[in-house]
């Protein structure tokens, strides 16, 4: 249950329709096209359509209320009991109704930003802090000003831990999600190139991501990475590889399968391949200690670990291949760190990259994805890209390594039919590109039916 009509004329004061009767409201529909049972329509203007044009489909659908910008005409339709809240804008509206019910919940709110591993580092803080805790998170990348909210408000009222994966592309949208989510604790997951396009530098990125303490409490605290030297100084724990961090990683086993490392003489086992889950761990782990829980219950949480896909997903390909699916989105620093990754995988000796277009890297996008080449080494077979700027990489490799083969291409098709002549029993393949290149078609082309 997220609300009753009477509450609401707390919150929204200009209204018309039966809201005294105090009507129970127990979701929030953004989409007409799903059904919302006891639901609160809250009409948002996208790119594609103005839902306000949907208000006689969103009764039909279930609505008992709905929230309506103010310089829009109401239909006629509209039954006159039928309790509307007008606002100046529904997404606003959206956001304060959903930092009310977490000031109705009270639960302890986490939450997470960074370039790279936002998805991975809040499906591993769920899959541990609920071996203790209530706890409620954001399902899939819904992570933005549209996706927070409707996280909040799918949150059960007996929620003890709510955990939050936080996402920008422009500075000022993190601060927003931060004070509507009033977090107790943040996690910076690592400074990358992510949407530089629209930051300007990487230092605008680290700026842009600390906005998540904007929203801090007077005892919140933040962890964050403290191998990235833009973030030095930053009030709270700091995690990672180098001698001077709070948390360090070490004794790293990196093995096919996941790995093993200590952090303070404690041993804990990841079924997550790639080092820099390691360090997704290592924030997690801090989050929980300072949740109270001691090792083994984290340990039984990394154990019991639901993930969200095609972040380094494996599946089974033709020619009894094995195939990494790490198609959800790119950047040059998690580029690197998944053909890291490649060159250490034992399986298979047969290794391909399928690299595609990074997205929003600005002005310096060709050098950018030159410079995923310094990763690559004779350990990699052949390096297949697509898209336009990724010919950069597989023009940068062949200038680096004559044996290593390269191919570029334009269309998916040309690229699937070259991949399945190079697959053999001993073949791994890695697929990764931004997610507007929808590179996951071509893992399926090249995965058992
Ligand atoms: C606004 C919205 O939710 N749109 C979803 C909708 O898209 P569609 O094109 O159909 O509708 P419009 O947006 O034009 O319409 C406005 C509303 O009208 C509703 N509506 C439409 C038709 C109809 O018949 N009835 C209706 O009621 C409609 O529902 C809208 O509310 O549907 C699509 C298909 O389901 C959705 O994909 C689309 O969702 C958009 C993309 C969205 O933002 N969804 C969020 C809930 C979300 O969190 N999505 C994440 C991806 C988030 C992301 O990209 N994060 C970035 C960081 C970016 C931050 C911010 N600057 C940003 O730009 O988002 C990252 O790097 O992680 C997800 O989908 O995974
Ligand atoms: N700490 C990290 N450092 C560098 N790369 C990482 C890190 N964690 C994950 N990655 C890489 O980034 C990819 C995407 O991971 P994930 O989806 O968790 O990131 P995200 O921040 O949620 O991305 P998005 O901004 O697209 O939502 C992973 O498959 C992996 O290749
Ligand atoms: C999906 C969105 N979060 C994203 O990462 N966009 C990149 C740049 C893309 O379109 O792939």
């Amino acid at each position: 249950m997220i609300t009753t009509t009477e509450t609401m004329i707390s919150l929204f004061h200009d209204f018309k329709g039966d809201a005294h009767r105090g009507i129970h409201i127990e979701s929030v529909m953004t989409d007409t096209r799903v059904p919302g049972r006891k639901s609160l329509f809250i009409p948002i203007v996208g790119e594609n359509f103005d839902a306000h044009s949907f208000l006689d489909k969103a009764i039909e659908q279930g609505a008992v209320a709905a929230l309506w910008q103010k310089d829009i005409d109401l239909p006629a339709y509209v039954p006159t009991d039928f309790p509307v809240f007008f606002v100046e804008d529904t997404l606003t509206a959206m956001q304060r109704l959903a930092n009310e019910y977490i000031r109705r919940v009270e639960p302890t709110v986490v939450a997470i930003t960074g370039s790279n591993g936002k998805t991975t580092t809040k499906d591993m803080a769920a899959s541990v802090l609920r071996k203790k805790f209530r706890t409620h998170y954001t399902k899939g990348n819904l992570n933005n000003h549209i996706g927070v909210p409707l996280t909040v408000f799918a949150m059960p009222e007996n929620t003890e831990v709510l955990v939050l994966e936080m996402g920008m592309n422009r500075a000022g949208e993190i601060e927003v999600l931060s004070e509507l989510a009033r977090p107790h604790y943040g996690i910076v997951t690592n400074i990358g190139e992510s949407h530089i396009e629209h930051l300007g530098s990487r230092e605008n990125i680290a700026t842009a991501k600390l906005e998540i303490t904007a929203g801090f409490r007077e005892s919140s605290l933040l962890i964050y990475d403290g191998d990235e030297k833009l973030l030095a100084g930053t009030k709270g724990i700091t995690c990672g590889f180098s001698d001077y961090v709070d948390r360090k990683a070490e004794n790293i086993l990196l093995h096919d399968e996941g790995s093993r490392f200590q952090v303070e003489g404690s041993t804990y086992d990841l079924p997550l391949v790639g080092k820099h889950n390691v360090k997704n761990a290592v924030y997690v782990l801090t989050l929980a200690e300072k949740l109270g829980m001691n090792p083994e219950e984290v340990q039984s949480g990394f154990g019991e670990l639901t993930m969200t896909g095609m972040r380094l997903e494996k599946v089974l390909g033709l020619q009894g291949s094995h195939v990494f699916n790490d198609t959800y989105n790119a950047s040059p620093t998690s580029m690197k760190a998944v053909i890291d990754f490649l060159k250490q995988y034992q399986a298979k000796s047969h290794k391909i990259l399928v690299l595609g277009d990074m997205f929003e890297l600005g002005y310096h996008s060709r050098e950018l994805h030159a410079s995923v080449a310094e990763s690559v080494t004779p350990d990699i077979d052949a390096v297949l890209s697509i898209g336009e700027d990724s010919r950069a990489i597989t023009e940068e490799v062949a200038r680096r390594f004559s044996s290593v083969l390269t191919a570029h291409y334009k269309e998916k098709q040309e690229l699937i039919e070259k991949l399945k002549s190079l697959l053999q029993e001993d073949s791994v393949v890695l697929v990764k590109a931004s997610r507007g290149m929808k590179l996951e078609e071509v893992v399926t082309a090249i995965t058992n039916e």
